[in-house]
């Protein structure tokens, strides 16, 4: 249910044509209070921003996953601020509901929150994000609180936290046992900071249900059992677009890869064969 964020009734904003009305971070809070469970996805160009928000999903992320979903790389690591930013741009000028948040990469914040400062604002200035998020626990709090003062609404995200992959030792569940209150004291900090959500990924169900029942903010999961307020997916994952090895978090909803796979070989069969184009495709 998309309620009054995906309803015309009330004039846009300056500079736009649309009549529809953006999501905005109150209506999350609101969906928490009201125990309306909402989705995300992470878009990382035109086509999928368009389908998605017209679709109702109230945020899209623009998630540094582009790295092995549109760059190929092994690992989120490399991506960098500028092929993130060329995204980003072609993601926020596609939707006229979502709220699209910009994943800061590796390296362009963890320096200072002066850095964190200055990433943030070239995504909201170049990229024309609308929020954006970076990963880390209590040690971040400084970098949210800053970014936050310059007018930028911060998403957190702790737990299994791919950027910091080496240090944690791999892709390991977090917050089991005696680690859940180590996770709780991130959570805390992180809205304290200012944060105005929060993603947990790959943590212990029972975790991320304390957590999600002591803050105020709206928890994000992705392999963090169903007591977040809201679940999060890679939207080539969710589609089966991506035809290699997937998490056990991801539920397929679709077999997209298949479906692209068959309309290619048929086009290559129709070329080969003399079958396209036809008179329909031909000038004269
Ligand atoms: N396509 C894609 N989906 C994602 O969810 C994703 C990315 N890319 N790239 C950035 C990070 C990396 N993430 C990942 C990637 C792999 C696992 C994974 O393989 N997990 C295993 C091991 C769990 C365990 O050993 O406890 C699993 O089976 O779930 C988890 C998160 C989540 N993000
Ligand atoms: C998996 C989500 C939360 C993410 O950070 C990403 O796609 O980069
Ligand atoms: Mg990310």
């Amino acid at each position: 249910m998309m309620t009054a964020a995906h309803s015309a009734e009330t004039a846009a904003p300056y500079g736009s044509g649309s009549t529809r009305k953006r999501v905005r971070i109150h209506h999350l809070q609101e969906m928490k209070r009201n125990g309306e469970a909402w989705p995300m996805l992470t878009s990382y160009d035109m086509y999928t921003a368009r389908i998605f928000d017209e679709a109702g999903i109230p945020v899209l992320l623009v998630g540094d996953s582009a790295a092995n979903n549109v760059y190929g790389y092994d690992t989120s690591l490399p991506v960098t601020v500028d092929e993130m930013i060329t995204l980003v741009r072609a993601v926020s000028g596609a939707v006229q509901t979502s709220l699209v948040v910009a994943d800061l990469p590796f390296g362009s914040y963890q320096e200072s929150p002066e850095q964190a400062v200055r990433t943030a604002v070239r995504m909201m200035k170049e990229g024309r994000a609308h929020a954006v998020k970076l990963e880390g626990g209590r040690r971040f709090a400084p970098h949210v609180e800053a970014i936050t003062a310059a007018g930028i609404p911060v998403m957190g995200h702790i737990g299994f936290t791919p950027q910091s992959e080496h240090a944690l030792g791999g892709y390991r569940v977090q917050g089991r046992g005696e680690h859940a209150s180590a996770v709780l004291d991130d959570a805390r900090a992180l809205q304290d900071a200012g944060a105005f959500s929060l993603v947990l990924e790959m943590v212990a169900a029972e975790a991320a249900k304390h957590v999600t029942t002591e803050l105020t903010i709206p928890t994000i999961g992705i392999g963090a059992g169903p007591d977040c307020d809201a679940q999060v997916l890679v939207w080539t994952d969710m589609s089966g677009m991506n035809t290699g090895r997937t998490a056990r978090f991801v539920k397929k909803y679709a077999d997209l890869g298949g479906i692209l796979a068959q309309a290619a070989t048929s086009f290559a069969e129709d070329v080969r064969g003399g079958q396209f184009p036809a008179p329909d495709h031909t000038f004269h």
